[in-house]
């Protein structure tokens, strides 16, 4: 029988050797579930009452098993069901770029197969007291509702947090995943003059499409198959607090409309009664995907988009934060030091540099995960600049190429430096040939193949360009 007390792991793994033996292992510990492929995992986790707190995953996963992508994307939906849950994973496919690229998604560390049963024990158990003491962080923070950093954007967004904390309209807050929405959210929520009324979050991801309507608005007795009694939805347990509407994106078509009608004049009704009922919360949604994109396509309804966007705040990246980088890593770097019982680590001047100039996808997720890792590695000790090179992601590179001004000498020397400092044996030939390739594949494309107009645009003559396409023909072979 599970036990309610443990805590909830989902393995998602393709493997029956794996998910059969974890299970067995792990069951004393952890209440388990156990999906094969990134659907599976979606139904299971509609399926159960509480997000799991822990998931292991395994990156290669059907429909297409021999690459990552299916695992990329289960770690992005996975912390869009619960932003707070700790990912691990666990993959057979430990190329550096798959897994550093996993850890940028927002997976806290990563275990390489085959793997041993009490190690990973270990590593869960910890994953697992590192939680607890953020979500106590979180529930008393101390200095600005904690939300750090002292740079203008930051200084910028906390006024307008206060500016917005009591006004009678919606906020609608717009960022890249990881970057502080939900502690915006409850931070407007503190701030308010309904601080001490309730503060609820529903996250639209998480929510069956199915049981939404009932999960938002509540339903009565009878109301379907299986309400045995009648149940109150957010929309009226949040009272005149603060409902926080997390991935606002997600909300089926049909809820929109209803969800329109409560902002427009508070009224709804729970499933199955014709009792008009009015709402007095105060709605804050947010979002990570382009909301004017998702009018475009006609996924989302744009009355409620303007409803919505009366007051918008937009989250900045925390590349754009520069100097909080460092702050943030100050911090945290102290915090997790404490909650581990360890001395923290400290970046040598030259790793203080590749930090402040790292893009840090996952935004502070991913700078908290980078910090748990170097403090289990390098506790009290001085980090260097390839150890924590280490720990960034690779696929930055391939992102930075395409941003990449030719003309700018120093965008292309920064770009150099962080290819040697990223990748093992540089071969400069190959890398001068591989640009070369690109260039004229590319004026191909445009010319459709048109060779002295492919050449013009190269600004070469036509049988240099023939020469040197022959030259690529024969090192492929
Ligand atoms: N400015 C900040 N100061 C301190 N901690 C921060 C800050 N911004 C984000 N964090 C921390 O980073 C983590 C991610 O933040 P949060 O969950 O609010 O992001 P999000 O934008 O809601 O992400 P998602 O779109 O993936 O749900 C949390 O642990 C949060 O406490």
């Amino acid at each position: 029988m599970a036990s309610a007390q443990l805590p909830v792991l989902m393995i998602i793994d393709d493997d029956p050797l794996i998910t059969e033996t974890l299970h067995f292992v792990l069951s004393k510990s952890f209440d388990v579930y156990v999906a094969e492929s990134r659907t599976q995992a979606k139904s299971v986790l509609r399926q159960l009452d509480q997000p799991p707190s822990l998931a292991l995953v395994d990156l290669g996963l059907p429909p297409v098993p021999h690459k990552p992508d299916e695992g990329f994307k289960v770690i992005g939906e996975l912390l869009a069901h619960s932003p707070t849950m700790k990912i691990l994973v666990l993959s057979g496919q430990n190329e550096d770029v798959n897994v550093k690229h996993a850890l940028a998604l927002g997976a806290v560390d990563f275990i390489a197969k085959p793997c041993d049963v009490e190690r990973l024990q270990g590593i869960l158990q910890n994953a697992l007291k590192l939680q607890d003491a953020e979500l106590e962080e979180v529930s008393n923070p101390t200095e600005n509702y904690g939300l750090l950093g002292e740079s203008q954007p930051m200084q910028a967004l906390r006024k307008q947090i206060s500016q917005f904390a009591d006004a009678p309209f919606p906020v609608l807050i717009e960022g890249e995943s990881g970057s502080g929405k939900e502690l915006i959210a409850s931070s407007l929520h503190r701030m308010s003059q309904r601080s001490k009324q309730p503060y609820l979050s529903v996250n639209c991801a998480a929510i069956s499409p199915m049981l939404a309507e009932s999960i938002l608005f509540g339903h009565g007795k009878g109301a379907f198959t299986g309400a045995a009694n009648s149940h109150t939805g957010y929309f009226e347990d949040a009272g005149e607090g603060t409902l926080f509407l997390d991935e606002i994106g997600e909300l089926p078509l049909e809820l929109q409309a209803k969800l329109l009608r409560v902002l427009e004049n508070g009224e709804y009704q729970r499933i199955g009664e014709t009792q008009t009922r009015k709402s007095k919360a105060r709605i804050v949604a947010a979002t990570n995907r382009d909301l004017r994109e998702e009018v475009r396509l006609g996924k989302f309804r744009i009355d409620l988009y303007h409803r919505l966007s009366v007051f918008t705040i937009d989250v900045p990246a925390l590349r754009t934060l520069e100097q909080d980088r460092y702050l943030l890593l100050e911090h945290f770097s102290q915090f997790y030091a404490r909650e581990t019982g360890q001395k923290p680590f400290t970046l040598d001047p030259k790793a203080k540099q590749r930090w402040l100039v790292y893009h840090f996808p996952g935004n502070v997720r991913e700078l908290r995960n980078i910090t748990i890792r170097l403090t289990a590695k390098y506790p009290g000790q001085l980090v260097n600049e390839q150890q924590l090179s280490s720990e960034l992601d690779l696929m930055e590179i391939a992102e930075s190429n395409e941003a990449l001004n030719m003309a700018d000498d120093n965008a292309l020397s920064n770009h150099a430096h962080r290819h040697l400092q990223t990748e093992a044996n540089i071969n400069l030939d190959q890398v001068l040939k591989a640009w070369e390739k690109a260039y004229v594949n590319a004026a191909l494309k445009v010319t459709h193949g048109n060779l002295s107009q492919a050449a013009k645009l190269l600004g070469i003559n036509r049988t240099t360009l023939y020469s040197r396409i022959q030259i690529q023909e024969e090192y492929k072979e």
